[in-house]
């Protein structure tokens, strides 16, 4: 019988994105964080992104094999009866820990492939159902994620990761009729998905790609056509209690009774649309303030119909996330969500983009789902 590794001699997966941010990641990798697993004495294997992309397609192909060798790693080995065989005691759960070099795009790939890869297969079950474990380094631009978990610094980073501390990260899945995948940070429609698509030419100015991207979409500032439409439990930020207030007990009937009726709908058009799991999309930026990474709940941020100055005076309030209380800012929490436009739109979900087909045929629905299979991963926090 060969030798069953043990769990601490299974390498932490590194993934290095180069292109992230202002291409910090690999100065952080040599100068920081190798050192620190070298000290700890921590096996690593490092997946250098290469492309856009790479790293969806690494996980797709090869997190089967990781979980093989992860379940072995952890397998035991009970003695049998002197003339009986040794018998191999499987594990249940086992934790695949990873090291993300990057921003939150590079954390959405990971997701996204480690959860296609085993879509429809039977590695991830009650029998064995592992946990996925994230430290993200924060090397990208915005940092959606570290910000929110108040991550300040590579250093930080790190030392978290080896204090060993971890908070459920869940995830949103959206869905429609021709897609279905997995966001970790924001989904967004209207100005916020414009910049984010206009900001990579400015990409060389790191952090500030967001503020010009903006500064264009503001002055050309469009309303965008569409219908919100949320089902089963809300919770509603009340201006005159400055708290959320549950709209549950009558919603959940309705939720309950016929899952088809919305509870509340707004009618757009929009503004600025997010639908958000993370508190900040970056450094002095705090949107959707009462969001949870580790709760089951999405927090969306609307503004119908406005023109620049109450745009302006919003953007120039969500440092501390005090924008909840002006007139035209709408915040609700909620499970799930559908969006639909009258003509063809564009979603950007975690940085990247999905075209929205126009009318029911393309409605995207968001809920953050409960199903253990998907819900599997943690970050350090
Ligand atoms: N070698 C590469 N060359 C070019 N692009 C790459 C490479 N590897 C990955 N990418 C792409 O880089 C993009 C940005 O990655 P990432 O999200 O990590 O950084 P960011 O956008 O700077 O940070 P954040 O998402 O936190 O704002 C992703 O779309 C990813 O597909």
């Amino acid at each position: 019988m060969g030798i069953i590794p043990t769990s601490d001699k299974f390498p932490v997966l590194v993934v290095l994105n180069p292109h992230s941010g202002r291409k910090q990641g690999l100065e952080a990798w040599e100068n920081t964080v190798k050192p620190a697993l070298n000290a700890a004495n921590k096996p690593f294997r490092l997946i250098e992104s290469n492309s856009q992309g790479h790293v969806i397609s690494y996980f797709v192909d090869n997190i089967k094999p990781i979980l093989t060798d992860l379940a072995q790693s952890l397998s035991t080995v009970a003695a049998g009866a002197a003339s009986a065989q040794d018998t191999i005691m499987n594990p249940t759960s086992a934790k695949l820990q990873i090291i993300v070099l990057g921003g939150d795009g590079t954390v959405h790939e990971i997701v996204n492939g480690i959860l296609k890869g085993v879509e429809g297969t039977g590695f991830v079950t009650d029998a064995f159902r592992p946990q996925v474990e994230f430290a993200v380094i924060p090397t990208g631009t915005g940092n959606a994620i570290s910000t929110s978990l108040g991550v300040t610094s590579v250093q930080d980073a790190v030392n978290r990761f080896i204090a060993g501390k971890t908070v459920p990260l869940r995830i949103m899945s959206v869905t429609s009729l021709t897609t279905q995948l997995y966001t970790i940070v924001v989904n967004s429609y209207g100005l916020h998905c414009a910049t984010v698509y206009d900001s990579e030419e400015f990409r060389h100015l790191g952090n500030d790609r967001f503020r010009q991207a903006a500064m264009k979409n503001v002055e050309n500032l469009k309303q965008y056509e569409g219908k919100l439409s949320f089902y089963g439990r809300t919770q509603q930020y009340n201006r005159a209690t400055t708290s959320l207030v549950d709209s549950s007990s009558s919603n959940d009937n309705i939720a309950r009774t016929d899952t088809n009726t919305a509870t509340l709908t707004l009618p757009g058009p929009f503004t600025y649309l997010l639908i958000s799991k993370q508190a900040s999309l970056e450094p002095g930026f705090t949107p959707t303030p009462f969001a949870k990474t580790s709760d089951d709940w999405m927090d969306v941020l609307a503004v119908q119909n406005v023109g620049q100055a109450e745009i302006m005076q919003m953007f120039g309030s969500t440092a501390i996330g005090t924008h909840v209380n002006q007139e035209h800012v709408e915040y609700i929490k909620a499970k799930t969500i559908e969006l639909e436009t009258p003509t063809q739109g564009r979603l950007c979900i975690d940085g990247e983009f999905l075209t929205i087909e126009a009318g029911p045929e393309g409605r995207v629905r968001f809920e953050v789902s409960s199903d253990l299979n998907i819900q599997i991963f943690r970050i350090f926090a």
